[in-house]
């Protein structure tokens, strides 16, 4: 198979780099200076184990690139880019007949919930993937990912539910690319536990903190709310101790000597000043899912509309106090 990754950033580039290095077939999709960085000096990766540069093809749009029953696409970009990206690649020819959308398969490697929905208008074939892969952006070219000895736990399986030969062919490339791949036939009952863990990434980004008494206490609100808005629909989440004993200790996400990983993907889309950031498809699926089924969700509300106001304002991360959060989602309670 080969592994087309559209959105070759912190993730997409941590999983590409990964897969290469095993001896898989991987093409990058990238644009701007990624796509420019990527294309003359190749896509370089730190890890634990060391920095190594990979020279692979990259393409910075659908029709630079010839498409073959062979192919698998990997949907790495933030979920407000997904749409785009889903439209353009859906339509492309494969070879021998049919669109990629009617023929290939399509992971959505993102956080949130709402890329494999947004998938599966588009494509006939989608899959989910939860993502636990800490991973920066350090520049453009330059990509890092924190776990060790294997990278990061990517659960797998069809959308909405169940396995096929698929995945579990995809899941073996994987796991032969220093990453641990269960295929699991509820694959969104592990995202949406992950997305319970995200609801932290507004307030780090927009606090800069996510230890410390004060912090804490605030997450533990968010994820009070978005615990009781998923139970009011009827949504089943993984727990925090089933998500760790999945790693076991085949992987700690630790910082290893010489690492650049700042913090969460949010942060990053701030501190890159994107001008983006993710929040709708993660406080904001809570506060979504709580409007349909009368929950009131001040708390994710006001991570959602400030982490939106610093990424359109271009504020720098962690510019406001955790204490003048809090006061401002007290006010909205
Ligand atoms: N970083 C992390 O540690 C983790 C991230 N995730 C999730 O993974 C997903 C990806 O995040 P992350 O890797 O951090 O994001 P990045 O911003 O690092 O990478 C996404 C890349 O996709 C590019 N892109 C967007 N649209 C297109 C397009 N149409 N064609 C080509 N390239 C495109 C972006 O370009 P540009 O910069 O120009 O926008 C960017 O380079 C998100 O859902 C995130 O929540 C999950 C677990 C951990
Ligand atoms: C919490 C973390 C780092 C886990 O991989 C993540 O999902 C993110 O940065 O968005």
């Amino acid at each position: 198979m080969r592994y087309i990754i559209v959105g070759a950033g912190a993730v997409g580039g941590a999983i590409g780099g990964r897969l290469a290095e095993a001896g898989h077939d991987v093409v990058l999709v990238a644009r701007g200076a990624q796509y420019e960085a990527l294309r003359t000096g190749g896509l370089r990766l730190t890890t634990p184990d060391g920095s190594r540069t990979h020279s692979l093809p990259v393409v910075d749009r659908p029709d630079a690139l010839d498409l073959t029953a062979d192919d698998v696409l990997v949907l790495a970009v933030k979920t407000q880019d997904s749409t785009a990206a889903l439209d353009a690649w859906s339509v492309r020819p494969v070879a021998g007949g049919g669109t990629a959308g009617e023929r290939l398969p399509l992971i959505c490697a993102q956080n949130g919930v709402e890329s494999e929905r947004l998938a599966l208008r588009r494509f006939r074939h989608v899959y989910g993937m939860c993502v636990w892969l800490p991973a920066t952006f350090v520049e453009p070219g330059e990509v890092s990912a924190a776990g060790t000895p294997l990278t990061g736990i990517l659960h797998l399986g069809r959308y909405p539910t169940g396995t096929d030969e698929t995945a579990r062919l995809i899941a073996a490339d994987l796991e032969k690319s220093k990453l641990l791949a269960p295929v699991v036939p509820d694959v969104m009952r592990w995202k949406y536990g992950k997305l319970l863990s995200n609801l932290a990434n507004a307030i780090e980004a927009v606090t800069g903190l996510l230890t410390g008494d004060d912090a804490v206490a605030l997450f533990k609100r968010a994820l009070a709310e978005g615990r009781a808005v998923l139970a009011a629909a009827g949504v089943e989440a993984v727990g925090q101790e089933e998500q760790t004993k999945a790693r076991g200790d085949r992987i700690r996400f630790e910082p290893f000597d010489g690492s650049p990983r700042g913090a969460g993907s949010s942060w990053q889309s701030l501190s890159r000043g994107t001008g983006t950031i993710e929040a709708d498809y993660l406080n904001g699926e809570i506060v979504l899912l709580g409007r349909e089924h009368g929950v009131p969700t001040p708390v994710n509300d006001v991570l959602q509309r400030t982490a939106n106001a610093f990424a359109r304002e271009r504020r720098e991360p962690g510019s406001m106090s955790v204490a003048e959060l809090t006061a401002l989602i007290d006010a909205a309670s």
